[in-house]
């Protein structure tokens, strides 16, 4: 094992955004499954080998790599997709656990659009886990533009992290309709209550809702054209097909998939989710207006 060293997993927008905030204190690798011209680019192998893992792939993507890719050697991982299996249904701290143990793993959330923490502009983000140790070890790779917090809410961010994409999607729709800013903020506000109320089911903390990973995360991604789910969003409502949409955008913009796992869940447990129906309803076809007034009736 490469003790000491650290390497980044996922060279999409992200992946490159940390492998730049994680090298400003030490050398820190990258790897993808293509070959990309960045400096300090290594194959997954040397990758693997590292002490210090930050993987950034797309959340539906994570079991199948890992499956076919990860061998458990110790290393301490964090993970930096934000999204739940939508084949499954399962939580990404589930998929990860019959890979690595819980004390070897840690999640990021929080507020960071990667176009700005590639600018080192200033930002805060939450390292959760249940290791106070993995926290302590992983904090102090940031760089000092990266103000960093610790939290062992794992489920709370990942659901904040999650479904903030669906409802960016939402906020999305809802600006492309020109219904005002009175209709987005409670739009937001209703889906910062939908996701706390969805959150709990699973055990989450109601303080992180309202803290950077929750209501941080939100009020960024569910404002803002810098967000891919916004733009899905703002692209649905202009009647756009979703096909074209994601050909369009060539990121990946994890509340589409997010949205059909929420839905499988919110079904399972009978949780109330209508913000987040109605986004995968309009996802699968229906008309956004047609959505507006349901939302608004029930
Ligand atoms: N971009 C941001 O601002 C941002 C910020 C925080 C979190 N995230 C999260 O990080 C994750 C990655 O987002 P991104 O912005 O880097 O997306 P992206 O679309 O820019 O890049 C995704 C990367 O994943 C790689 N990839 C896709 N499938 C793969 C597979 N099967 N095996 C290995 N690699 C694969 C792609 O080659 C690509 O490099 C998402 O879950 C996203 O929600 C993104
Ligand atoms: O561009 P989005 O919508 O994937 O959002 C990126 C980040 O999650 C913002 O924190």
């Amino acid at each position: 094992m490469r003790k000491g060293q650290i390497a980044v997993i996922g060279a999409g927008k992200w992946g490159q955004a940390l492998h730049f905030a994680l090298s400003s204190k030490q050398e820190c690798f990258i790897s993808s499954r293509t070959k990309r011209d960045i400096k300090n680019f290594v194959d997954l192998d040397f990758a693997l080998s590292c002490e210090y893992l930050v993987i950034a792939i797309p959340a539906q993507e994570i079991r199948t790599w890992l499956k076919e890719n990860f061998v458990f050697k110790n290393q301490k991982i964090l993970v930096a997709s934000k999204g739940i299996e939508a084949s499954s249904g399962e939580f990404l701290n589930n998929i990860y656990a019959d890979f690595v143990p819980d004390e070897n793993i840690g999640f990021i959330s929080g507020p960071s659009f990667a176009a700005e923490v590639i600018k080192a502009l200033p930002c805060a983000l939450v390292l959760n886990s249940k290791s106070k140790e993995l926290y302590d070890e992983f904090s102090k790779f940031f760089p000092d533009f990266i103000k960093t917090y610790y939290s062992k809410d794992i489920i709370g961010a990942e659901i904040a992290g999650a479904y903030k994409n669906v409802l960016a999607i939402a906020s999305g729709i809802c600006e492309g309709l020109n219904l005002g800013k009175n209709a987005q903020a409670s739009l937001i506000a209703r889906g910062l209550v939908e996701m706390q109320r969805f959150g709990k089911h699973f055990g989450a903390k109601k303080a992180t809702f309202l803290g950077l990973s929750g209501a941080g995360d939100l009020f960024l991604t569910a404002n803002s054209t810098m967000s891919r789910n916004y733009r899905v969003g703002l692209g649905l409502a202009q009647g756009k097909s979703l096909e074209l949409i994601l050909e369009e955008l060539k990121e990946v913009a994890e509340g589409v998939k997010t949205a059909t796992a929420i839905e499988k869940l919110s079904n399972k447990y009978t949780i109330y989710t209508p913000i987040a129906k109605e986004v995968k309803l309009i996802l699968d076809g229906k008309n956004p207006k047609d959505s507006l007034k349901d939302l608004i009736k029930n």
